[in-house]
């Protein structure tokens, strides 16, 4: 099949190779020359594990081409995929300016029948707007074409993108169109061979079903960040009670993690743009808004306690930290919560010395400004002569270090631990005062 796919990055760009990887042929486009002119020139413009090597598979067999061309990209699929970002807005809904301007740019150049996709988050009647749009275009131009607008939301998460795609848990296809879901229905068939993966529902369930989605994992780990906390005080493991609690079937071990709180592009703007649609429609959506307001907090949670040894003044003190992606396995800083821990470190006065293996390029980009914060190489500099190591990234490589070497880097030997990366008694054992989460 021949598709296009409108915004290349993580969604775009994965959501276009992984089609190609089963044989379509793919036009991926983006308004951002430089994104198309790097994707051209063989490089990635992300860093996502076996994302490069598929790229340019599919590239050397003519599957998968880029452009910045609007006619051409539209000229080229049947189906039309829109996967471009969707920020909040001043008030948290959803900005929907790129994904309309993707319709309307559609609707100006189609010649025939065209299934539009909607792989972007998007608010319930998004899918009407971009209908709206698209009519709206077609009589403008004072034509009359065939087309359906579909919604096909993604779940994948970065850093485990490829293999999210291509085995899905489910495809979420919102139509009402037969042609279009028999058109979707071909297209995802590589990717269910063994068991029916595609639930087809109405438009409207299936925008909110990415929404429900989303606020139902982000409530998972605010809601056991403030039970972390509630053991602290308690003197309770948190760690023994995610296991005693994730043995139940009903509940799970997914996302029961405490830590410094959920970052990235999509649970802090979903949380916060479901809340927006709730007052929109007249319903206050409360345990959401305390997901919320549970997670702002917790980002800072790190800070306290390092507040708790060191005193509120923390000038002349340097910390070392481990981690700045607002997860392992990606170099996306959206969100991250390093960026709250460093920002309020620093106004303190401390000075921050930290390494990320991947993320330290994004970092740079947007935090590169702040003169009490730097970069190192390698995850053993920062530590030299630091008051404490902070922890908040819990990437592969932190999880058995050297202590030795890590103690006698340290002024003194004292962690902070936002991932409970490590066994809390072993760790005193052997001469560390160690600040977990909920430990
Ligand atoms: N990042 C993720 O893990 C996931 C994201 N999503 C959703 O997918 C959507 C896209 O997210 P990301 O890929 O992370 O965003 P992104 O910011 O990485 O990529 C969006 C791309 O669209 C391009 N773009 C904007 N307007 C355009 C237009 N009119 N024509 C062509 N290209 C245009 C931008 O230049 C950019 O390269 C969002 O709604 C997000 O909530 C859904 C699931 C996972
Ligand atoms: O809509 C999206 O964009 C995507 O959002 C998330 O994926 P992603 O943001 O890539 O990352 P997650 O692995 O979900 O982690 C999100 C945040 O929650 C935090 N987290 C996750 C799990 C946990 O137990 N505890 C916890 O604090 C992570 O550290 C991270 O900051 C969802 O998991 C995807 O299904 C969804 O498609």
């Amino acid at each position: 099949m021949k598709i296009t796919v409108i915004g290349s990055g993580y969604v775009g760009l994965v959501t276009g190779t992984c089609l190609a990887e089963v044989g379509n042929h793919v036009c991926c486009l983006d308004v951002d020359p430089a994104k198309i002119a790097m994707l051209q020139a063989g490089g990635i413009p992300i860093y996502e594990p076996g994302l490069d090597e598929m790229v340019r598979r599919n590239v050397a067999a003519g599957r998968l081409t880029f452009t910045t061309d609007v006619a051409e990209s539209v000229a080229f699929g049947e189906i039309q995929f829109i996967a471009v970002g969707t920020p909040p807005d001043e008030d948290g809904s959803a900005d929907l300016q790129y994904v309309l301007a993707a319709a309307r740019n559609i609707a100006r150049h189609m010649d025939g029948y065209k299934v539009v996709v909607d792989k972007s988050t998007v608010p319930v009647g998004t899918g009407d707007k971009v209908r709206a749009a698209i009519a709206e275009t077609l009589a403008e131009r004072g034509v009359e074409l065939p087309f359906a607008v579909v919604s096909n939301p993604e779940f994948l998460k970065e850093g485990a993108a490829i293999e999210d795609f291509m085995k899905p848990d489910r495809i979420v296809v919102g139509a009402d169109d037969a042609r279009a879901i028999e058109l979707m229905r071909r297209l995802y068939a590589p990717f269910q061979r063994n068991h029916e993966r595609i639930l087809c529902m109405d438009v409207r369930s299936a925008e909110l079903t990415k929404y429900a989605a989303n606020a139902m994992l982000a409530t998972r780990i605010s809601f056991m960040n403030e039970l972390a906390n509630l053991a602290e005080t308690l003197g309770a493991d948190i760690e023994l009670v995610r296991q005693g609690i994730g043995a139940d079937p009903r509940i799970g071990y997914h996302f029961l993690y405490p830590g410094v709180g959920y970052g990235g592009s999509c649970f802090p703007k979903d949380v916060k743009a479901l809340v927006a649609s709730g007052h929109e429609h007249g319903h206050e959506l409360k345990v959401l808004s305390a997901v919320e307001a549970a997670n702002d907090a917790q980002k800072l949670r790190l800070v306290d306690k390092v507040v708790r040894e060191f005193g509120a003044d923390l000038s002349g003190r340097r910390f070392a930290l481990w981690g700045l992606a607002f997860k392992p396995n990606t170099d996306d800083m959206r969100e991250a919560p390093s960026r709250v821990i460093v920002r309020e470190l620093t106004r303190r006065g401390a000075e921050v010395v930290a390494f990320d293996p991947v993320a330290t390029h994004e970092a740079r980009r947007v935090m590169g400004d702040n003169p009490r914060l730097t970069f190192a190489d390698d995850m053993m500099s920062p530590l030299e002569g630091a008051d404490a190591l902070l922890i908040v990234t819990e990437w592969k490589a932190f999880r058995s270090p050297d202590f030795d070497a890590v103690r006698a880097a340290l002024k003194q030997p004292l962690i902070f631990d936002g991932r409970n990366m490590y066994d809390p008694a072993w760790l005193r054992g052997i001469g560390f005062a160690y600040h977990a989460i909920g430990r």
